[in-house]
């Protein structure tokens, strides 16, 4: 009997079921131990790094990115690690102390020599893109330009890092990055969804750029690019001049055409009253300039918000459109499509204001509440806030209002798909990322190849694995366990 047991243990080892469990449960382990290995690899988490100076006519902005070595091709992966805001004003404002356009980035730049770790300084491209201040300076003055332009230079070929140029941007460039910016760090692009329309505000220029199914009517309106395998045909256009402190200028210098001698300005607080020079003003290519640039003038608010509107509408040119749609001055543009993120002063005013998620109704209502408030009023509501900047928030976000209504043909009804923004996944919106993106090839035309497996894959089938080998194990203590689980008694 016991011999009859033996070998009837032994020929269920053999059974062709038997070893069918064995062979699955040996496959699900090593899968399983594969797989684990695979995607869990120690991927030496080297980092690389890059520097971008934004040099716009305001102010320069130093940013440090910093991206994972293994995945640089995959969207998403680079990260605003560092930033350094310049002191002192844009590097257009030293053509008569050239020397000092460089000086003025040495703090920053050590700044960026600690983010940075210093084993990589040596492979970190450093970029500096100059906007709209440096194209007018260039306008203006092609030699103090280019003298400001050299002085950057040699600061930035002085740093350890790994000098890349610092150039003049066009604003068509400048519209163009900053669209793949936002786009970027939203990953519209390697997930293919619908991209976000990119509105950015300066002091001295303005840019806007969006996907549109329309074909551009002229080259300087249209770019192509083919990012991850997908075609996107956008419509840029940058207004030169119309940057909110250049606009201010132009507004003001409309008005000084009656009295030259007081400005009384809808756009200022009542009971603002300041004397200004003629030169302080208007010292660019943008408004016109006076014969007697020391001349005074006496500056006075009226805070009359309808007022306000009317003599910033008159900055712009509504008529003579020669195509079938315009936003002003004669420049085409098809219809506004899409979400739209607006930044850089757009976020900086309406920010300033808490307008940025009022409906345009709401914003305009309460806009003419702020202007018509008393400079004294304001001044003690906002004792931080220097003079400058504070006096201006009226002028500049009635000018916001102007522009993206009258001037970009927002209604109350899409005014909603303007989102005004900062900064996407705590890296700022703004040109400069999408320019260091493209000089380092990091956007590939085609999608990159996926991963063996994504997270979301590789859990599942180790969930899907491991319960296999929990069900193979309970079908084998059934057909084996028998012989060994079963009581002494019942084999006697
Ligand atoms: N925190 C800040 C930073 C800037 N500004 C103002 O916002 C305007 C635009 O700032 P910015 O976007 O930095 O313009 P720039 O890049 O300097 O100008 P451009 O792009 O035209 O060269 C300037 O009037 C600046 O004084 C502001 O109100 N608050
Ligand atoms: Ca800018």
């Amino acid at each position: 009997m016991a011999e009859q047991r033996e070998i009837k243990a032994k020929t269920s080892w053999r059974s062709p079921r038997t070893i069918c469990i064995i062979f699955l449960f040996i496959a699900a382990v090593v899968a399983l131990m594969t797989i684990a290995i695979v995607q869990s690899k120690p991927i030496s988490q080297k980092y690389k790094y890059g520097i971008v100076l934004d040099a716009g006519s305001s102010h320069t902005s130093v940013y440090i990115y910093e991206w994972p070595a293994e995945k640089e091709n995959n969207t998403g992966m680079v990260r605003q690690l560092d930033t350094c805001d310049v002191e002192g004003k844009g590097i257009s404002s030293y053509a008569n102390n050239v020397s000092q356009a460089g000086n003025s980035l040495k703090k920053c730049m050590d700044k960026a020599k600690k983010s940075v770790p210093k084993a990589k300084h040596g492979d970190t491209p450093v970029y500096l893109g100059a906007t709209a201040g440096m194209r007018l300076l260039s306008m203006e003055n092609k030699r103090a330009s280019d003298e400001v332009m050299a002085s950057v230079e040699r600061t930035l070929r002085n740093t350890p890092f790994d000098y890349q140029g610092a150039r003049i941007i066009s604003g068509q460039e400048e519209g163009a990055f900053g669209w793949i910016t936002v786009n970027y760090l939203s990953d519209n692009f390697r997930q293919a969804k619908p991209t976000m329309g990119a509105l950015d505000l300066g002091g001295a220029s303005t840019q806007i750029t969006f996907v549109s199914k329309q074909s551009s009517v002229s080259p300087e309106n249209s770019i192509d690019f083919r990012l991850y395998g997908k075609d996107y045909q956008l419509y840029t256009h940058s207004f030169l001049c119309y940057g909110k402190d250049q606009v201010l200028k132009l507004a003001m210098a409309h008005q000084l055409e009656t009295d030259e001698y007081i400005l009384h300005d809808p756009c200022f607080h009542p009971g603002y009253k300041v004397n200004k020079s003629l030169g302080s003003v208007f010292n660019s290519p943008c408004a016109k300039t006076f014969d007697e640039p020391s001349r005074t003038f006496t500056h006075i608010g009226e805070g009359k918000w309808e007022e306000c509107r009317n003599s910033i509408r008159k900055v712009f040119n509504f008529s003579d459109c020669s195509f079938s749609s315009c936003s002003f001055n004669r420049v085409y543009q098809p219809k506004v499509e899409g979400m739209f993120g607006a930044f850089s002063a757009y976020y900086f005013v309406m920010n300033f204001l808490n307008l940025t998620t009022h409906s345009l109704e709401e914003s305009k209502m309460s806009l003419s509440k702020y202007c018509s408030t008393s400079w004294s009023e304001i001044k003690s509501n906002h004792p931080k806030v220097k003079d400058k900047y504070l006096a201006e928030y009226c002028f500049s976000a009635t000018y916001i209002l102007t522009l993206l209504e009258d001037g970009y043909k927002f209604t109350p009804e899409n005014w909603n798909d303007i989102n005004f923004i900062d900064k996407i996944e705590n890296s700022n919106a703004g040109w400069t990322l999408g320019y260091m993106l493209n000089l380092t090839n990091m956007i590939p035309a085609e999608a990159p190849d996926t991963p063996p497996l994504t997270n979301g894959g590789f859990v599942t089938v180790m969930l899907f694995l491991s319960m296999a080998i929990i069900v193979l194990l309970a079908l084998s203590c059934k057909f084996f366990g028998r012989p060994s689980c079963s009581s002494p008694k019942e084999i006697i």
